[in-house]
């Protein structure tokens, strides 16, 4: 099986490449925030602990997480920002690893992980090899404009709790260009899985 690490900024289009890679390619995907999410589920541990440490008015009115409040908590603030990373950082890792066992199990080719935080949780040693999905700082701005309404001070206070791109490109084998239109962008991934699959056929 093929592990492959996909990573960037945030809206530099990973869940799109993710996507394609699933239904063009067969890839088995996992995306480390949707294990987040469930872990995150009200009844779980990490439901308990991050209640126990932020509060009640992380809760909504159905006694879910409210993203948007422990949002306001954790990315203008450091020490909160780590401490929720060490809560979950570690069980989606858990999952993840479990994940990959089972995947094998299947006989699966391809496996595709995702997330903006792979290089910090040290994914490298889990992949056989890490993408890092480029686009522009003034791209990315104005997709997440227009498809999540974020404002640039949240857009800010996100880029300020990911790295930098110098870090991305040195800790990536492979860096695929995603500024343009998605096409250009399938073709560089075409060509990578089809050197991928030679090198694995040897
Ligand atoms: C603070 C939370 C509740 C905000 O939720 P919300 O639905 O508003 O945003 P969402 O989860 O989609 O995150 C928005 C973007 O922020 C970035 N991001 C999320 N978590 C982190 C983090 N811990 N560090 C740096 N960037 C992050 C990602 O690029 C993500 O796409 C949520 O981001 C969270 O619980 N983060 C901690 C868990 C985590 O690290 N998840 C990411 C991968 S494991
Ligand atoms: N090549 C492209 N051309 C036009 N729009 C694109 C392209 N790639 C991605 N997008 C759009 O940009 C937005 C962000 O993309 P996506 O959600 O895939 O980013 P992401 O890296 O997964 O974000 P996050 O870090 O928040 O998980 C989406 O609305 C997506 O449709």
């Amino acid at each position: 099986m093929i592990i492959i690490g996909i990573t960037g900024g945030v809206g530099s289009g990973k869940s799109m490449v993710l996507r394609y890679l699933e239904r063009e390619h067969s890839a088995a995907i996992c995306k480390a925030d949707e294990v987040a999410k469930l872990l995150q589920q009200s009844g779980q541990p990490v439901f308990e602990a991050m209640v126990e440490h932020f509060g009640l008015g992380i809760v909504n009115e159905s006694g879910e997480l409210d993203r948007e409040q422990l949002r306001g908590f954790v990315f203008e603030d450091e020490q909160e920002m780590q401490f929720l990373n060490s809560l979950i950082h570690p069980k989606v890792k858990e999952y993840i690893l479990h994940e990959i066992e089972q995947q094998k199990n299947r006989h699966t080719k391809l496996f595709v992980v995702e997330a903006a935080l792979l290089i910090e949780e040290n994914y490298d040693a889990v992949c056989d090899e890490m993408w890092y999905i480029h686009t522009d700082e003034s791209i990315r701005r104005n997709r997440l404009k227009v498809s999540r309404g974020y404002t640039d001070s949240q857009i800010d206070a996100i880029i300020g709790k990911q790295q930098t791109e110098s870090v991305f490109r040195a800790k990536c084998q492979t860096t695929i260009e995603n500024g343009g239109d998605f096409e250009e962008t399938k073709a560089q991934i075409i060509e990578r899985i089809q050197i991928l699959e030679r090198k694995m056929e040897k």
